[in-house]
């Protein structure tokens, strides 16, 4: 294996940046495409790419223009169809472009999960219509969790505690969603006491490996903090750890997946996964020593994984912002960063919205405790402000 590779990233922003950061770390060529220009992987990248990536015509130009040993998607929202004519073209798509394919749109990942592998899922059922929505709250029962098919970071998504709202779930869902597809996804609302990461590295030509698993907490649907390792039993881990190498399996190839759990009194329940580094994963940017996006790097390039060894107990928290603007300045930083194995990252994303991830906060400490506690209180110091 020879390097520099070219690798072509779809979709730019946070994670997409320190993935490119790990891959220019070993030499590579980084071309970073994304729907906006100076999104944060452009900022570090060699090259980048302003287009739509639903768009075929699109893809097409830029994949023709720069030849990539490699397509790295680092977002759902692509035009899949066209990374399966990329691959029989004989450029290699990351995982493969099966696995995107299928984790673009929430039915069939879980089909694959729940109908082909038999894995546990939470009850599901679809609609195309309210009229439809409502028979089927009414077989799965209240509370209940109405998402669109097409969509990612909670958009659309909402629980329904009972049949009077189901309209309203309904009007969100399709608002939410991404794309003109009138579908939506009804799950029994799980009450579970942890929910995990699970990030899983698949190998060209080595077994299966996984991290410590990552807890977190999400709000409206979005991912606020996560922490490394999440206390769950022994037994516990190793079913997740069973499920997820039999569903990376199912879709094949090779790089890093965010395997997402909920795991509940007696049962470990698959959710969903992401064929590619998870945002609740940037805790590994302080606790491993090797961190997400470098072995996401690795697998993609066959690059060896001697160990992963986490260093101390880490987590992080997000840093949103709270309106729109496009003058984007951060006060605090130097209070947030004062305390001992504290660190952050801040995006450089050009503009904000409400509830925008602009940047997290990295904490280690004696316990995910007190790296939580640590972490939040980073992020808290941080104001986003206009000027
Ligand atoms: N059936 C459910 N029961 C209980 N909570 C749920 C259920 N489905 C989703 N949630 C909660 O909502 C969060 C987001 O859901 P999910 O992961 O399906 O959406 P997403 O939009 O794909 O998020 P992301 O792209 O950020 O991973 C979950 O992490 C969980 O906290
Ligand atoms: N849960 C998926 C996720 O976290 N994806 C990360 O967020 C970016 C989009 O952010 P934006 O919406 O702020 O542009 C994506 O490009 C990726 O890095
Ligand atoms: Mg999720």
């Amino acid at each position: 294996m020879k390097l520099p590779k070219k690798l072509m990233l779809l979709g730019s922003g946070e994670l997409g940046k320190e993935f490119t950061i790990a891959a220019q770390r070993l030499g590579n060529h980084v071309v970073a495409v994304d729907r906006y220009p100076h999104a944060p992987a452009m900022q570090v990248a060699d090259e980048c790419e302003v287009i739509s990536m639903l768009s075929a015509e699109d893809l097409e130009r830029v994949v023709s223009k720069h030849q990539p040993d490699y397509i790295i998607p680092e977002i759902e929202a692509i035009r899949t169809e066209k990374l399966l004519e990329f691959e029989q073209r004989g450029i290699t798509v990351i995982p493969t472009a099966k696995a995107t394919d299928y984790t673009m749109n929430r039915d069939r990942i879980r089909e694959l999960a729940h109908q082909e592998l038999g894995v546990r899922t939470a009850k599901y059922a679809y609609a195309t219509t309210l009229a439809e929505l409502q028979v089927a709250a009414s077989e799965i029962g209240f509370p209940n969790v109405v998402k669109p098919v097409m969509s990612s970071s909670g958009k659309g998504q909402s629980v329904v505690a009972s049949a009077t709202e189901v309209e309203t779930a309904w009007n969100y869902a399709i608002d939410g969603s991404r794309g003109d597809t009138h579908k939506v996804i009804i799950e029994e609302f799980i009450n579970f006491e942890i929910e995990i990461t699970l990030l899983t590295i698949k190998q060209w030509n080595a077994p299966t490996i996984f991290c410590p698993p990552i807890g977190h907490r999400q709000e409206r649907g979005d991912y606020q903090e996560s922490w490394q390792p999440a206390q769950i039993k022994p037994d516990r881990l190793l079913a997740a750890q069973e499920i997820a190498t039999q569903v990376t399996d199912a879709l094949g190839g090779a790089g890093i997946f965010g395997v997402e759990f909920f795991i509940t009194a007696d049962e470990v329940i698959f959710s969903e996964l992401s064929p590619r580094p998870h945002d609740t994963g940037m805790v590994t940017l302080i606790s491993q020593n090797l961190n997400e996006f470098e072995l996401h790097l690795r697998a993609v390039l066959g690059l060896p994984i001697p160990n992963i060894v986490q260093y101390a107990p880490s987590a992080s928290a997000v840093i949103l912002a709270s309106k729109n603007s496009d003058s984007i300045y951060f006060n605090g930083v130097a209070e947030a960063l004062s305390v001992p194995d504290v660190d952050l990252r801040l995006f450089g994303k050009p503009d904000s919205r409400p509830y925008r991830r602009m940047g997290v906060a990295l904490a280690k400490a004696e316990t995910t405790e007190l790296a939580r506690a640590k972490a939040f209180e980073a992020a808290s110091k941080i104001e986003i402000v206009d000027r």
